[in-house]
């Protein structure tokens, strides 16, 4: 008998988050202050679990919930994010996600959704269901001693100012700043109570306790909130007492490349830090370069982030823009869901419909999830096999017509 896979009941929750618990291998307590936030937070309707015939225990757990998604030209778009799929290692690979996937697919087109995102565990799992790798991050260590900046340095040249505030303040001009922040950066979301309620001590999960930071706020001549730092110290020293700490950015949040400056320079310039770990920043982020020497910030991590799938593909094309203007026809195959057909872009006037013309290029919808946010070359995806051209000069243009002046960014796990 196969497992039964549905919404959950409340009663079921405590079972539930046990079993998320356990798929991501944090523990299987679970504690009546976990309870109460999925209880607050998450909206069952949307939250899915597998049981067991046998025992009736849930050993499968998969949650979608409503999200806005920054795309190029501005807009926050609402999408379906998927968070918490976990399958326990007793019953991998029997088609338990699979399973899942395909309820909330059919629940995403009853609710119209045009769009869903992920942050993928690992690479090879949602390729399979149309979902293609849509952001990129980098991680830098900075060699403090080796930026070249003047360690004397106590206050922004630029008029601004630092103060260090405490979590309160933080979760008081924190969402403000965050709104405006990523209404400028495609591949950033939204981040809801809760987030600010976890990032900031208000209420903290039995796996991932509240650990303290410290907040550096930029502010202009002005007086405007323009930027933040959050950041951890670890407490290191050598034998010969000689001071050795990291400085861990959990956050970085600029209006201005003025503020990204003052605040990179400020953690650069903290008495006993040797070394200051970016925390996941956009693969072209600024920072190498506003230091002296770029070549003191070491990549330590390069990957792949936020992952997109394109459920309508006339309302996610339609919702962007696009920097050239170009038509362009594409086939798009989508064996797991809605999106299949073939459409016709008209990038300059940034609309996206259904046609019968001759496809300029075929693709499946896992390569358009690369190409929505402007990450993905064409170009590169079709020396890949994955963008076949069905009109000389198409890729070119596809390459053009996608791409993004800066690279799109998801700064958030969820
Ligand atoms: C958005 C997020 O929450 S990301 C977090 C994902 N969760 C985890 O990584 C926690 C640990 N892993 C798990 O819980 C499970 O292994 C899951 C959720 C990744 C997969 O669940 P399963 O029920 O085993 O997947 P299912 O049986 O439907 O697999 C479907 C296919 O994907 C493949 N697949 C599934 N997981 C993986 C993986 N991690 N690596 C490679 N292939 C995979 C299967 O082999 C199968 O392929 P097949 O159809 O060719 O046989």
């Amino acid at each position: 008998m196969s497992a039964d896979v549905r919404p959950i009941a409340e009663s079921e929750l405590h079972d539930w988050v046990r079993a998320v618990h356990t798929g991501f291998l944090t523990a299987t307590r679970v504690t009546d202050s976990d309870l109460a936030q999925r209880a607050k937070y998450n909206d069952l309707a949307r939250v899915q679990g597998a049981f067991d015939p046998g025992t009736g225990r849930c050993v499968g757990a998969f949650r979608s919930f409503a999200q806005e998604l920054t795309v190029p030209g501005g807009a926050a778009v609402p999408v379906s994010a998927v968070s918490n799929v976990g399958v326990l290692p007793t019953h991998r690979r029997q088609g338990l996600l699979t399973r899942m996937m395909a309820a909330e697919f059919a629940a995403a087109a009853e609710r119209g959704d045009a769009l869903a995102t992920l942050i993928a565990a690992e690479y090879p799992i949602y390729g399979r269901y149309g979902f293609g790798p849509a952001t990129a991050l980098t991680e830098w260590e900075i060699d403090v001693p080796r930026t070249g900046l003047d360690r004397r340095w106590s206050a922004p040249a630029d008029g601004g100012r630092i103060d260090l505030v405490d979590a309160a303040e933080f979760r008081r001009f924190g969402p403000g700043l965050h709104d405006k922040v990523r209404a400028a950066v495609p591949g950033a979301v939204n981040r809801d109570e809760r987030w600010w309620n976890l990032a900031t001590g208000v209420e903290e999960m039995s796996h991932r306790p509240y650990k303290e930071k410290f907040h550096a706020v930029y502010r202009t001549a002005e007086g405007e909130v323009a930027g933040v730092a959050v950041y951890t110290a670890d407490d290191h020293w050598t034998d010969a007492k000689v001071p050795q700490n990291t400085v861990q950015v959990q956050d970085l949040l600029a209006l201005t490349p003025q503020a990204e400056r003052a605040l990179w320079h400020f953690l650069c310039s903290i008495d006993w830090v040797l070394k200051v770990r970016t925390g996941y920043r956009a693969p072209d982020d600024l920072l190498p370069h506003l230091l002296p020497d770029p070549r003191s910030a070491r990549v330590v991590t390069s990957a792949d982030f936020l992952w997109v799938r394109v459920l309508d593909v006339v309302r996610a094309l339609g919702a962007r823009t696009y920097e050239v203007p170009g038509v362009l026809v594409l086939e798009v195959t989508d064996e797991a869901g809605p999106a299949a057909g073939r459409y016709r872009l008209d990038a300059g006037a940034g609309v996206c419909e259904r046609t019968q013309e001759a496809a300029d290029l075929r693709l499946d919808v896992s390569a358009l999830g690369s190409l929505y946010l402007g990450e993905a070359s064409a170009v590169r995806l079709a020396a890949l096999g994955q963008v076949a051209e069905e009109r000389p000069g198409a890729v070119a243009l596809a390459d053009a017509v996608f791409r993004t002046a800066r690279r799109p960014w998801c700064p958030d796990v969820f």
